[in-house]
């Protein structure tokens, strides 16, 4: 197969012998060190593979409007490295000192995979500008495809820091302290847990146990080689969504529960009890969302919830917002409304500019990419037209080589309880770590 064959799309049947897989282009990524995002939207069976072209990611502001098809990833802290914190949680940021951290993974190659074929398409900006890279990564997908996959299983091994537990805690009690003294309402503090495997996993293996396990939640796997790092996330928080009609949603998600009863039977959602902790903490995020909305005088908003919300092996509140752009003529809505949102009080805290500010003094990890956002932008299924579908980045971890950090981050008002909460950020990463002891 040549790539000169490969004009819009291509449609390969898995039954046929000799077509590529996913794999094979995912791994031809990799080996040729170009950027690739693997991904499936929740409640929904296709998955999609993009390969950009870009061996360093353009940083873009992430401009739902302006961008082509591709892939946003964002830190927890995509504003001005060389603003002051006040400066870049301003809503008058002047843009001319911003320099935006938000990576955007372009479209070169995109593949929709779904149970007996692979469509795959390539949107090369200018074909000269890209023919070699093309070249490379299709001789690469023949060389994949002709390779053995067949690998021995790898073991992963938690790596046990005997003091993290009262760090944590100690943190905790402190923004207790805090919020008891009145210097904000809720923060979000948050922790990592360190693995080795006995070799590099494979990132597809596991993005497919994710997809299987988690069939609401958006699964992803994004690989930076400028960066040498894989990340890998299940998450049930919708950020900002806008589909082929117009239709925006976004989400409050916040409360946690275990999903089980501790006789090891599932919960009802409509049964579950939720303390008034909790409702205040999910009601902060709600409330934050429409002070969202009020700042752009938008009232025309449907609001469903709260309501319990199953995220694999935890169970949530959750409200969802809708607005039908259309009808309220905002076209540029999503993009608006995620520079407003980001970061939500689901991973920063309220007041915004405060608990960033708790959080960057307490933790001492970079948050790197764990409670950014990244989804699929101006991306094509093969019904509709071009939509964007962008998530919170929690429930996540970052891979290099053999070595894995996943993040995980507790919901604080001044009613916490630092154990519980230590307890709950354990939960939390149990989503991931229970598809890799399988
Ligand atoms: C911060 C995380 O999750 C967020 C915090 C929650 C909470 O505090 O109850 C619940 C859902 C998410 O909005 C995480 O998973 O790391």
């Amino acid at each position: 197969m040549q790539s000169d064959t490969l004009r819009n799309r291509t449609s390969f049947n898995h039954t046929s012998e000799n077509q590529p897989k996913a794999i094979d282009l995912w791994d031809a990524a990799l080996t040729t060190g170009f950027p690739a995002a693997l991904w499936r939207l929740p409640n929904q069976q296709e998955k999609h593979l993009l390969v950009s072209f870009d061996e360093k990611l353009p940083r873009v502001s992430a401009d739902l409007d302006e961008l082509p098809a591709g892939f946003l990833i964002s830190p927890f802290d995509n504003l001005a490295k060389n603003a002051p914190v006040e400066a870049q949680l301003s809503e008058h940021l002047d843009t001319s000192d911003y320099v935006p951290q938000t990576l955007f993974l372009r479209a070169d190659i995109q593949a929709i995979v779904d149970e007996n074929a692979m469509f795959v398409s390539d949107h090369n900006r200018q074909r000269e500008e890209v023919s070699e890279q093309a070249r490379q990564f299709w001789k690469a997908v023949r060389i994949h495809q002709n390779t053995d996959k067949s690998t021995s299983p790898v073991r992963a091994t938690l790596l046990d820091d005997p003091d993290a537990q009262a760090n944590y805690e100690r943190n905790v009690a402190e923004a207790i302290a805090a919020m008891q003294r009145g210097d904000f309402r809720k923060v979000v503090l948050s922790r990592t847990k360190q693995l080795v495997f006995s070799s590099a996993p494979n990132a597809i293996t596991l993005f497919d146990k994710l997809c299987q396990q988690y069939p609401t939640a958006f699964v992803s796997a994004v690989s930076i080689p400028e960066k040498g790092q894989i990340w890998i996330s299940a998450t049930p928080e919708r950020l900002v969504s806008v589909d082929a009609n117009g239709i925006f949603r976004t989400a409050a998600l916040a409360g946690t529960q275990s999903a089980f009863n501790p006789d090891g039977t599932a919960k009802r959602p409509p049964e579950a009890m939720w303390s008034q902790k909790e409702i205040e903490e999910q009601a902060l995020v709600c409330r934050y969302i429409i002070e969202c909305f009020k700042k752009i005088r938008l009232r025309e908003y449907l609001e469903e919830g709260p309501k319990s919300i199953i995220a694999g092996n935890l169970m949530h509140l959750g409200t969802t917002f809708t607005v039908d752009t259309q009808a309220v003529r905002y076209p540029q809505l999503g993009t608006v409304m995620l520079r407003l949102l980001h970061p939500t009080s689901a991973v920063c805290g309220m007041p915004r500019d405060v608990a960033f500010d708790f959080i960057r003094r307490h933790e001492t990890h970079d948050r790197e990419f764990y409670s950014g956002f990244l989804g699929p932008v101006n991306i094509d299924d093969q019904q509709s037209g071009p939509a964007s579908h962008i998530f919170v980045h929690i429930r996540c971890m970052k891979l290099e080589g053999k070595q894995a950090t996943l993040f995980a981050g507790a919901g604080l008002t001044e009613h916490s309880n630092p154990e519980r909460e230590w307890h709950e950020t354990d939960m939390k990463c149990q989503t991931l770590l229970s598809v890799m002891s399988k």
